[in-house]
Order: C-alpha cells, then sequence, then structure tokens
C-alpha cells in the first residue's frame, strides 16, 4: 500500500448540490468531474471510465441509479471510490462490495464528523437500552429524492447492531397497525431548504432520551468528503466507513 500526498480528485454529480461545494473543497487537487452533459472546459465528461483514469479517487455524490456503472468503471480502472450516494437498492450496494474486493471503497451516508461519533452513541444506546423502543425522525429540503434518508438508515442499522438483532427483520417505515415489539421506526419530513436534522428517540415508560443532530451548512459535508478522499487514495482494496477515516 501506497499512500498518495496530493490525490487527484474526480468528482461525479459535480454539477449538484454538494458536488459543487466539493469541487470547491478540492481546489487545486481538482482532476475533473462526471455529469450527464459534458463539459471539456471543466474536465467534465459523462463516462465514468474516462474520469477514473485521470485521477486517484473520486468522491461521487450523484444518483443511485450511476452506483453499478460506476462501481465497475472505477473497479476496472483501480481508482479509490468516496462514495455519500444515497438510495442505494440492493443490486447496487451489491456492486459496492464486489468493488471493494478490487479497490478501496468508502461508503458514508453522512461525512459529518459528528453525525459519525453518532452512529457511535447510537449503538450503545441500542445495546444499554435493548428494551425503549427506537424511533428515527429525518427532515431534509424539498428537493431530497429518497426516504428515509441514507443517514436515518445508519442510525437504524447501528441501533439493531447494538441489539444484536438484524435491521432487515425490525425496520418499520410503515406506521400503520400495531407498532411490534423492538421495532425501529421511521418518519420523514421534506421542505423548504433543511440542510439535514436526525434525531434517534428511544422511548420507554417512564423516561425518554433524544439524540440530535442539525447539519447547518452542507459545507460539512464537503469538508469531511476531501478528508475521506484524502484519506483513502492509496489505500488497500476494502469497504471502509468515516469511522475508519476519522480515527487515523
Ligand atoms: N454522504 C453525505 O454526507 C451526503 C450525501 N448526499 C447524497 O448525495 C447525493 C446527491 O445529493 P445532492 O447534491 O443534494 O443532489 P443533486 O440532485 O443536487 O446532485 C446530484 C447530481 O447527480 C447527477 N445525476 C446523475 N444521474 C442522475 C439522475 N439519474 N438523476 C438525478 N441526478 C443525476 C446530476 O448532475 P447532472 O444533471 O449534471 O448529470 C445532479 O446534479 C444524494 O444521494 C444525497 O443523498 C447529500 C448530502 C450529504
Ligand atoms: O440529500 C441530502 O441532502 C442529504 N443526504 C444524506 C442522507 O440521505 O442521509 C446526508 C444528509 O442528511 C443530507
Amino acid at each position: 500500500m501506497t499512500l498518495i500526498s496530493a490525490p487527484r480528485i474526480g468528482i461525479a454529480g459535480i454539477t449538484g448540490r454538494l458536488g459543487t461545494l466539493c469541487a470547491e473543497e478540492a481546489g487545486s487537487a481538482l482532476a475533473g468531474g462526471l455529469s450527464r452533459t459534458a463539459d471539456a472546459s471543466r474536465n467534465i465528461t459523462t463516462d465514468p471510465a474516462t474520469l477514473a483514469k485521470s485521477c486517484d479517487v473520486v468522491i461521487d455524490v450523484s444518483h443511485a441509479t450511476t452506483v453499478p456503472a460506476h462501481a465497475a468503471a472505477f473497479a476496472q480502472a483501480g481508482c479509490a471510490w468516496v462514495l455519500g450516494t444515497t438510495g442505494l437498492d440492493r443490486g447496487a450496494q451489491d456492486a459496492v462490495n464486489a468493488a471493494a474486493q478490487h479497490i478501496p471503497v468508502l461508503q458514508a451516508a453522512n461525512f459529518s464528523p459528528a453525525l459519525t461519533l453518532f452512529l457511535e452513541l447510537a449503538r450503545q444506546l441500542g445495546a444499554g437500552l435493548p428494551d425503549y423502543d427506537a424511533e428515527i425522525l429525518e427532515v431534509h429540503h424539498r428537493q431530497k429524492l429518497d426516504a428515509p434518508s441514507g443517514t436515518a438508515l445508519a442510525i437504524g442499522r447501528a441501533v439493531a447492531e447494538g441489539r444484536g438483532v438484524a435491521f432487515e427483520d425490525v425496520a418499520r417505515t410503515d406506521q400503520n397497525g400495531l407498532r411490534p415489539e423492538g421495532a425501529i421506526g421511521f418518519a420523514s419530513l421534506r421542505g423548504g431548504q433543511i440542510v439535514g436534522e436526525h434525531d434517534l428517540v428511544l422511548m420507554a415508560a417512564d423516561e425518554q432520551i433524544t439524540l440530535s443532530h442539525r447539519a447547518l451548512d452542507r459545507r460539512v459535508f464537503a469538508r469531511g468528503a476531501l478528508l475521506a478522499a484524502k484519506w483513502l487514495a492509496g489505500r488497500q482494496a476494502g469497504l471502509y466507513t468515516m469511522a475508519d477515516a476519522l480515527k487515523h
């Protein structure tokens, strides 16, 4: 493994809300971008293989449907992949896992340092309060496409992991009917320009605890993505988390 001190960074989804900020944060390390509309003047291509050839690492904040093609192209080129896109289906996640056999992949639904620590606290709360009703509320801007948010799902997975249960067995996105014992529930609100809010609430008959995170500026994600990219470039193949990047 040879870590790269000044990696060339590409951005998939470079024209988007987060991609634009990532490009700004990358500064002179920016090698190019990926979009559905090419722009040679900015080294923006429509072809993931072409982008991968000019980069050491790609920050991917685009759309879930692009994930299988990106996985194949980046793995083929040997380019590291920081994946922040959310809303992946099973097939897309399988493609990520397969790519991680060949290249370093850091997958994080949320690049914020505080939210990364939130996941650890959620794991502890899940383990320490196994019988409390766990509910996760997330609020985002009106343009967001996926629900529940990737972060909300990651929080739910952390609680389930703390409880030693399979997330798929306890996740509850439809609130109709009697609340099953041990369920982890989700609720989503969409409106305005809310950057991203997440609450984990654990409730018993006689007390309740809430863990809250508020992203106040989308740039927190862009800064985290850059930190992740610089940490990942040149590492061994494998699937890494934001916690890995923050603790080294
Ligand atoms: N990990 C994290 O910390 C964070 C992750 N995210 C995630 O990043 C992703 C992007 O978020 P955001 O920047 O707000 O989204 P935007 O819609 O603003 O940007 C996404 C970009 O992806 C490109 N794209 C490629 N294929 C498609 C498609 N089929 N449909 C729509 N867009 C497509 C578009 O660029 P073009 O039109 O040029 O092709 C678009 O500008 C989301 O999955 C979001 O959940 C967001 C914030 C933080
Ligand atoms: O789409 C967004 O904006 C965000 N998406 C991520 C998610 O789905 O969790 C992270 C953050 O909450 C903002």
